[in-house]
């Protein structure tokens, strides 16, 4: 289809309108106007499905049509019990935040159920793609499965859609040999190996944090050591759990870029990471609002894949 029929189409969100995230089928607009669709699970927004958003955002460009993220949550390999616990490497709050920064319009999150994977991957194509998001082209990673037992494929999207729609499979985006995925990722945060996670990621990974006030153990001045430093709250219990160490992490006031880098524990828990900066106490407590903990190294030795070491 070319663009002069796409922008006769009616469009009652020009494109230049803010970015949307809608939680829910039933939070998209009637007429959302013609869109192009990324879809899939998308936990840490890694490059592999940066590539995938890019790829949506720039077909939207050149259409003068919005991009449109579809992702499910939870994920759909915890709802049928094929990963035993909720392990995501950020909340779907960060996700919906960072697919927007990778360049989508609007997002919509679909409550993952057992209805829904039961849905056949015709159906959902009909029923969301074509009929609520008016969708003319579809971007996925090259091998993406969706629908009930898996059975959906580009294939399927391109019959689905019919011959008018783009369907858009990307290659594969690697990190040395390996694909990149959000279980290599979760590996990675829980082995600790953030340096490798973060050449996967494309950034460092993050975690944001409330300071607990009226906790200070001891004052740091005077070198680092177990028992002193400042705790610090994970805001949500999506992060995955990273493994319990010491770290070197750039700490931020969430929305800035600029912040010191300090020594910071992870602290083994039961429900996520809890952390504690050993040094810059002082300036950690000077900060009002939340943090960002973006974990740059590892200090207590950890070795990375293969051998090489994170430090
Ligand atoms: C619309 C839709 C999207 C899906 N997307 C994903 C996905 O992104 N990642 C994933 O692991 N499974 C996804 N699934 C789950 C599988 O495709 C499939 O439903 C699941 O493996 C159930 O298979 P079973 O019927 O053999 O139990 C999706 C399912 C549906 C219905
Ligand atoms: N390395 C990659 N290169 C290109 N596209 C990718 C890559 N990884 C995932 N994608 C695509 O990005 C979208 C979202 O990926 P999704 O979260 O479903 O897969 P994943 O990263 O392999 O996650 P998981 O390991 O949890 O199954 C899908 O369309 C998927 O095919």
């Amino acid at each position: 289809m070319s663009a002069a029929t796409l922008s006769a189409a009616a469009d009652p969100l020009p494109v230049h309108a803010p970015s949307r995230v809608w939680w829910g089928l039933e939070q998209v607009p009637a007429r959302p106007g013609p869109s192009v669709v990324a879809m899939g699970v998308f936990d840490g927004v890694h490059r592999g499905h940066a590539a995938v958003v890019a790829e949506a955002a720039r077909l939207a460009g050149s259409r003068g049509v919005r991009s449109v993220v579809v992702t499910f949550d939870p994920h759909p390999a915890v709802v049928l019990g094929r990963r035993p616990e909720p392990d995501a490497l950020v909340s779907v709050r960060r996700r919906t935040e960072l697919l927007l920064q990778a360049g989508a319009h609007d997002v919509l999150v679909l409550p993952f159920t057992h209805a829904l994977a039961a849905e056949p991957a015709e159906a959902f194509a009909e029923r969301v793609l074509r009929a609520a998001l008016d969708c003319r082209a579809v971007v996925v990673g090259a091998g993406y499965r969706f629908g009930a037992g898996g059975r959906g494929d580009t294939a399927t999207l391109q019959r689905t859609l019919g011959p008018d729609a783009t369907v858009v499979a990307v290659a594969p985006v690697r990190r040395e040999d390996e694909r990149c995925s959000s279980t290599l990722a979760r590996a990675l945060a829980a082995q600790g190996h953030v340096q490798a996670l973060q050449e996967l990621l494309g950034r460092p990974h993050r975690v944001e944090v409330a300071v607990r006030r009226g906790d200070r153990l001891v004052a740091d001045e005077g070198g680092p050591r177990r028992g002193t430093g400042v705790h610090l709250d994970p805001l949500d219990a999506g992060a995955a759990r990273l493994a319990p160490g010491r770290y070197r992490a750039r700490v931020l006031p969430l929305g800035c870029d600029v912040g010191p880098v300090l020594d910071v524990d992870v602290l083994p828990s039961g429900a996520g990471p809890a952390l504690r900066v050993l040094t810059g106490s002082a300036w950690v407590l000077a900060q009002r609002g939340p943090l960002a903990v973006d974990l740059l190294d590892r200090l207590d030795g950890a070795t990375g894949p293969g051998g090489r070491r994170d430090t």
